[in-house]
């Protein structure tokens, strides 16, 4: 099943006198993986959960399938919430219950199924997440990853077109971490549904999506492909890729612009961001990812809104074969761009023929990672 597109426009969101935010306008492509970060109180589960319906925002619309969720009544809402899966921070697990029931508890609650069958479906996501055979454990009895897989089974497990993670990475260490960064990779290669995650973990948001959004002074600072934020030269996203206290973000909110400004000049050479790591792959054995052909489509029709470092950071990770659909930089236009391709196998003024690839997957230079079967290994 394919992801569904969910657009967000003009969405603000207040408690009483206190805004949240304001104006938030987002599309997440279908079943492509799109990151928000923002610092501490910006908001991120707010959207969350206005996003499933849980709050409503005062202005503003949220679109799924034609049906906009701020507005349609409460059976239609109760409709197009089942359309979605959420991992809580916690896993939000029923501490009473072993595993195999707490993945079960929405099948029972929301479907008709026979115990025949929310057995079978229970051992696929169970399967899917690595916890084959710890079906009869207690929530209590496993460690925090396994906590998280648990809930992502669960949230898996009505076969939502929309998976949002609220800080899966919470309370892992760096090495679990990167297990559930992979898996979430997998699962959304297996699944092609759309997902969203709120996340505070840089290396999760520099491998993991295909697009990333910021929350900051209560609006969204930034949405767009991944490279458009981990090449942005604004402040707020370098100070918060390289995780410093020197830069508008302040401890408890943002500071005044002049001190930021202060700082800034202060800490000058620290301007710089961290090099643009590779995009995680699906692992081996894995379907192919049909985000990342639909992705790249997308991204090629938008690649001259793009800033140019952006536009950069694209080309070259798509490598020699990034030459094929880029609008090169020497003015010459796209349909003489394509034209070249076709005749010199893509890289304009390369006259040989070597074999060109329309669709190689994005490259990624990290080890062969671990299949499905390993992921529950190390974390009991
Ligand atoms: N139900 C509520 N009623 C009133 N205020 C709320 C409610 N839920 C959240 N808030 C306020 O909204 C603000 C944003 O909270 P939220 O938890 O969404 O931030 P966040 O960006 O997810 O933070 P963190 O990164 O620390 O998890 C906070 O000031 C919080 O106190």
């Amino acid at each position: 099943m394919t992801g569904v597109e969910v657009k967000v426009e003009g969405l603000t969101k207040s408690f009483g006198p206190a805004n949240i935010w304001s104006d938030v306008t987002l599309t997440l492509p279908p079943g492509e993986v799109s990151v928000l970060l923002g610092p501490s109180g910006t908001g991120k589960s707010v959207f969350l959960k206005t996003l499933i319906g849980l709050l409503k925002p005062e202005k503003g619309s949220i679109v799924i399938h034609d049906t906009d969720l701020v507005r349609c009544s409460e059976s239609k809402l109760y409709e197009i919430r089942k359309l979605f899966g959420v991992l809580f921070q916690d896993g939000a697990l029923f501490g009473s219950m072993n595993l195999f029931d707490n993945i079960a508890f929405p099948l029972r609650e929301h479907t008709r199924k026979s115990e025949t069958e929310i057995r079978d479906i229970v051992a696929e996501k169970m399967e899917m997440v690595g916890l084959t055979g710890d079906e009869g454990k207690l929530p209590g009895e496993i460690s925090g990853g396994m906590r998280k897989r648990a809930g992502l089974a669960r949230a898996l497990v009505l076969d939502p077109e929309i998976i949002l993670f609220d800080e899966p990475d919470s309370g892992l260490d760096p090495v679990r971490t990167a297990y559930l960064n992979q898996l979430i990779i997998d699962l959304n290669a297996m699944t092609d549904s759309t997902f969203l995650i709120v996340t505070h973990d840089i290396n999760t948001a520099q491998t993991v999506p295909d697009n990333i959004g910021l929350l900051y002074r209560k609006h969204l600072a930034m949405f767009g492909p991944r490279e458009q934020l981990l090449t942005s030269e604004e402040p707020v996203v370098a100070q918060f890729l390289n995780g410093r206290r020197e830069g508008p973000i302040g401890m408890s909110e943002e500071k005044d612009t002049a001190q930021a400004e202060r700082e800034m000049a202060e800490a000058g050479e620290l301007q710089g961001l961290p090099p643009l790591k590779p995009q995680l792959a699906a692992s081996s054995g894995m379907p192919d990812r049909q985000a990342v052909h639909r992705r790249r489509e997308r991204v090629e029709a938008m690649m001259h809104e793009l800033p140019e470092p952006a536009q950069r950071a694209i080309r070259e990770s798509y490598g020699d074969a990034g030459a094929q659909w880029m609008p090169p930089n020497d003015g010459t236009t796209r349909e003489v761009a394509r034209e070249q391709v076709a005749v010199t196998g893509g890289r304009p003024g390369a006259g040989d023929d070597r074999p060109t690839d329309i669709h190689p997957r994005i490259t990624d230079s990290t080890p062969p990672p671990p299949g499905r079967h390993q992921l529950s290994g190390g974390d009991e």
